[in-house]
């Protein structure tokens, strides 16, 4: 039986059976499905593909293929080479499941170096923290202007002295690395301080001491990575500019990242003169274009000199002891010091990695599978040394999923994606299962980690930029807001700040949000979380403001900025144009179709369904010929060739038992002499073509071709076809298959495959379930449309959990929380209780047990106890499919 139906089939025990053996019965349902998170998917659902670009196959993770041996004949179950956020999180997890670890670490110094280091790693010692330290300290000089419209005067200018920031600053890093000790102490990890080298995949030698281990996991990070240029010697890294004895007079900024800004930011908050280079016109390559150029316009104005297009040559030292940086463009002189903030590469050097066996990317990076498993079985990294997302909340979850992987024999991927969940349909599509136990699926769709950038002012993302959401989606609505905020009406500083929503114009969801300006990491926090969960323009429509704040313009976005709809039609054309040789050309490209389903008008969101089996399909094209994947729903269904050449739509599996299987499964074998192929791609328009006594496989495709030549002419003047519908059948005999993508319910009937009884019965099958699972999700009582209900309910505190924190932040914490301070168990009762007035009417009162497993968030079993007989009375499974939720 698999997953689906063994939840489809879960009911309520028979009288006969006596509420502990239904009890037992069904707990050996539930153990005997083996644990899987609802977001942990199978491998088949692919990673954004920049993600995936350089890793490894996936493989089993079953105990005994980890490279483990017997752990006791090792020192250790896991021993972490370094110990920065992701060794951090992965060790002490580890350890907290039963594992012995022991986590190798450099010396403390504020530098990086061959020999030093620190418990705490590049975040807590070298990044982040420090980092935001000094983003704290030169934000007043902002506030000092601002403070002047509100009535503030200061008898002499403030005055900021640099060694007590950086001496305040090294205190407080002494004291996180020695919190940082105690983290490992407490949670039992034994810390091993030295250099650590692999020697053998179950070996490290630190300092000359070998230790083995069941497993190894490398977690170096990475380092400053700078150009090999004339006078690189004379030059700062971020390790140095955060360390710097004295503050600079007149700074070179050499990069456009996230470093070189947040460090613009710093030295021109703390009145040094600021000059930034970039190669290109605009900073921060990949951020969405609006935000480029609003930063760099918010950032001149506060007094940083970019030069543009200008790339570094060399460096030139006086005997005055000033630097001159040489670009292509000309020479600038005079500098105290010059910075090089271009890009940071993976520590990974001299760590005896090539001798194991462990593969490496050009610039160094470990090379990882979706579970951070290395080439060699016993060693994984996680972090800046894996360079896939270097973030620290990233680390954190990579070591956190591998922690649980390995030791909790839970495999687990970091999850980098937001969801779409198909429960959030107002109750009113079918339901999906996926192959966990009815956790309902949840579709894993684009990037989703919000990021920020502690420029000045900062910057807040997550999601999609308008460039990516028009090449993904084509359909897309811009929301901006420019506005000057209320600080800046008295402060009469040129403050601006600029907010952005990207969204699908057909799903009406959020794919991207951006912000620049005052708070923008700390507010991109709790956006991120909406994003994270799929929400739509409606929900933040429908949330009410927080007033008055920034933040409230992210849901009082009425009208679109603008819309972008013409990429829809070349994306339709270029299907169609592929169309032209179905075999060979449509087939490969149908990887990634999708079909779209559900109003667009009146903001119902909607969702996409994969074609199910394409691959399969495309492995027997002569199936072809006469298959055209249809989709059954009751509801207008549109055809949307979305995104077609993308393979993130790539959701196979995802249909399972619900929709039917499609038609390539049938016998292909030709029956019929005679094909007519219709398609209609708007209400009016309806071409077709017949071939006779022919080869179905290249007849069918001319006919189809010659239909699709006439009616794309049509579709290209409509200027936006929304819907397609294709019909392929025989109109007057006996057809040998009828195979139909309807718009309209009224159509239904005609989609049957009457040669095969089977297909036929097995349709009528997955209709009537279709059928009693409308019916309970539609009408009635509210509560009756679970979906949306349940899920916004019981689902939200996953999203919170799962969405990646802003670091750092205050906000972070809103995702960081993972134990609950306290349970409030009555409230609880209560509120299940209400569920139940058919007990309270029977028993009174009765005890309620409610099981809530992580594997079923939307499944739980609640046991209503008697109290005076102490008998089980009922059980209830409270699923997706249950009338009772
Ligand atoms: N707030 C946060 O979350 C922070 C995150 N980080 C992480 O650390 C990583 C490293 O940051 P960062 O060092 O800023 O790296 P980035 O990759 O973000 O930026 C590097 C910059 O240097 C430029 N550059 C690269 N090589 C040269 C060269 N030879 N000459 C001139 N310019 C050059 C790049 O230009 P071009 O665009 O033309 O390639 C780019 O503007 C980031 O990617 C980020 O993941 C770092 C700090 C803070
Ligand atoms: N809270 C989040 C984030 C914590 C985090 O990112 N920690 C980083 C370093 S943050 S650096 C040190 C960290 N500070 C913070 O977490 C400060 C972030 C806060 N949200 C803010 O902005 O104020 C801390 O421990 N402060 C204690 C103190 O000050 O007494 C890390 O390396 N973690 C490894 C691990 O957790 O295993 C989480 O649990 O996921």
């Amino acid at each position: 039986m698999s997953p689906i139906a063994a939840v489809l089939s879960l009911r309520p025990p028979p009288p006969a059976l006596s509420a502990a053996a239904a009890l037992r019965s069904i707990s050996t349902t539930l153990l005997s499905i083996p644990f899987q998170s609802p977001f942990a998917f199978s491998s088949r659902v692919l990673l954004p593909s920049r993600l995936l670009s350089r890793r490894l196959p996936v493989r089993a993770y079953a105990d005994g293929g980890n490279g483990a041996a017997d752990s006791n004949q090792f020192d250790f179950d896991l021993l972490t080479i370094g110990a920065g956020s992701g060794g951090v999180r992965a060790s002490r997890f580890a350890a907290a499941y039963g594992a012995k670890v022991a986590i190798c670490e450099l010396p403390f110094s504020t530098m990086s170096a061959d020999n030093a280091g620190g418990v705490g790693g590049t975040c807590v010692l070298r990044g982040c923290i420090p980092k935001k330290l000094l983003v704290y300290a030169s934000n007043y000089s902002h506030e000092f202007e601002e403070s002047h419209g509100f009535g503030w005067t200061y008898e002499a200018d403030p005055k900021h002295d640099w060694s007590t920031l950086i001496a305040n600053k090294n205190a407080e890093l002494q004291r996180l690395t020695g919190i940082y000790k105690n983290i490992l102490q407490n949670a039992g990890v034994a810390l091993i301080e030295g250099r650590g080298k692999i020697v053998d995949p179950h070996t490290v030698d630190v300092d000359g001491k070998r230790y083995t281990s069941r497993h190894i996991l490398l977690s170096v990070g990475g380092r400053p990575n700078l150009p090999d240029i004339p006078g690189i010697e004379y030059v700062i890294d971020s390790d140095a500019a955060l360390d710097l004895p004295l503050k600079p007079e007149k700074i070179a900024i050499v990069g456009g990242g996230y470093i070189a800004l947040e460090f613009a930011g710093i030295f021109s908050g703390l009145k040094s003169e600021v000059h930034v280079f970039i190669r290109q016109k605009k900073v921060l390559r990949g951020f969405d274009e609006e935000i480029r150029d609003f930063v760099l316009e918010q950032m001149s104005l506060r007094g940083i000199e970019f030069h543009v297009e200008e790339t570094p040559q060399s460096i030139l030292k006086s005997t005055d002891g000033k630097l001159s940086l040489r670009t292509n463009k000309g020479t600038v002189d005079g500098f105290s010091h010059i910075m090089f903030a271009t890009g940071r590469r993976p520590n990974t050097k001299n760590l005896g990695l090539e001798d194991v066996g462990v593969e490496l990317a050009k610039n160094g990076a470990i090379l990882v599978d979706d579970y951070s498993q290395t080439s060699v079985d016993s060693i994984w990294a996680v972090g800046d040394a894996t360079d896939r997302l270097n973030l620290t909340p990233v680390a954190l979850m990579e070591g956190g999923a591998f922690a649980k992987t390995v030791f909790l024999n839970q495999p687990t991927k970091p999850d980098y994606r937001c969801y779409m969940c198909i429960a959030c349909l107002n109750g009113r599509l079918p339901v999906i299962f996926d192959n966990y136990l009815g956790v309902l699926s949840m579709l894993q769709f684009d990037r989703a980690v919000p990021s920020a950038v502690f420029c000045q002012p900062p910057i807040g993302q997550v999601g999609l930029t308008e460039e990516q959401a028009i090449q993904e989606y084509g359909d897309v609505d811009i929301y901006t807001a420019n506005f000057r905020p209320l600080k800046a009406t008295l402060s009469g500083l040129p403050d601006r700040v600029f907010m952005k929503l990207i969204v699908c114009a057909n799903t009406n969801k959020v794919l991207g949000a951006h912000m620049c300006g005052d708070n923008a990491p700390e507010i991109i926090q709790g956006i991120g979380i909406a994003v994270k969960a799929g929400l739509t323009k409606v929900d933040f429509d429908f949330t009410v403001g927080v007033h008055p704040t920034s933040a409230e313009e992210f849901v009082t976005m009425r009208n679109p900025t603008r819309k972008i709809r013409k990429e829809t039609v070349p994306a339709v054309a270029k299907l169609f144009e592929l169309n032209l040789g179905w075999r060979n050309k449509i087939l490969p490209s149908l990887k990634g179709l999708a079909v779209h389903m559900g109003p667009l008008l009146n903001g119902d969101p909607d969702f996409f369904y994969s074609i199910r089996r394409v691959e399969e399909a495309v492995a027997k094209p002569h199936l072809w010929a006469q298959s055209v994947p249809f989709f059954l729903t009751t509801r207008r269904l549109v055809l949307r060739f979305h995104g077609c050449i993308t393979e993130s739509w790539n959701l196979e599996g995802i249909a399972d038992g619900l929709f039917l299987p499609f038609p390539f499964e049938q016998d292909s074998t030709p029956r019929s002499t005679s094909r007519s192929a219709s398609i209609a791609l708007s209400p009016n328009t309806s071409m077709t073509a017949s071939t006779k006594r022919s080869r179905p496989s290249q007849r069918l495709a001319g006919s189809l071709e010659a239909a699709i030549e006439g009616a794309r002419s049509e579709m290209e003047l409509k200027g936006g076809v929304l819907d397609a519908r294709i019909l392929i059948g025989k109109k007057k005999e006996k057809p040998l298959c009828r195979i139909g993508i309807l718009t309209e319910n009224r159509q239904r009937r005609n989609l049957r495959w009457q040669s095969d009884e089977n297909c036929a019965r097995r349709l009528e099958k997955a209709e009537q379930r279709r059928r009693e699972i409308e019916k309970k999700s539609r009408g009635g009582k509210w509560w009756n449309r679970w979906p949306a209900i349940y899920e916004r309910g019981l689902c939200a505190r996953i999203y919170f959990d799962f969405t990646v924190g802003v670091h750092p932040t205050s906000t972070e914490e809103f995702v960081t929380m993972r134990n609950p301070t306290r349970k409030i168990q009555k409230e609880i009762v209560s509120a299940v209780v209400a569920f139940f007035p058919k007990a309270i009417n029977r028993y009174g009162r009765f005890d309620l047990y409610f099981f809530k497993r992580p594997i079923m968030f939307l499944l739980a079993c609640f046991i209503g106890k008697e109290r005076r007989q102490d008998r089980i009375s009922r059980i209830s499974i409270i699923s997706t499919s249950s009338r009772s939720s």
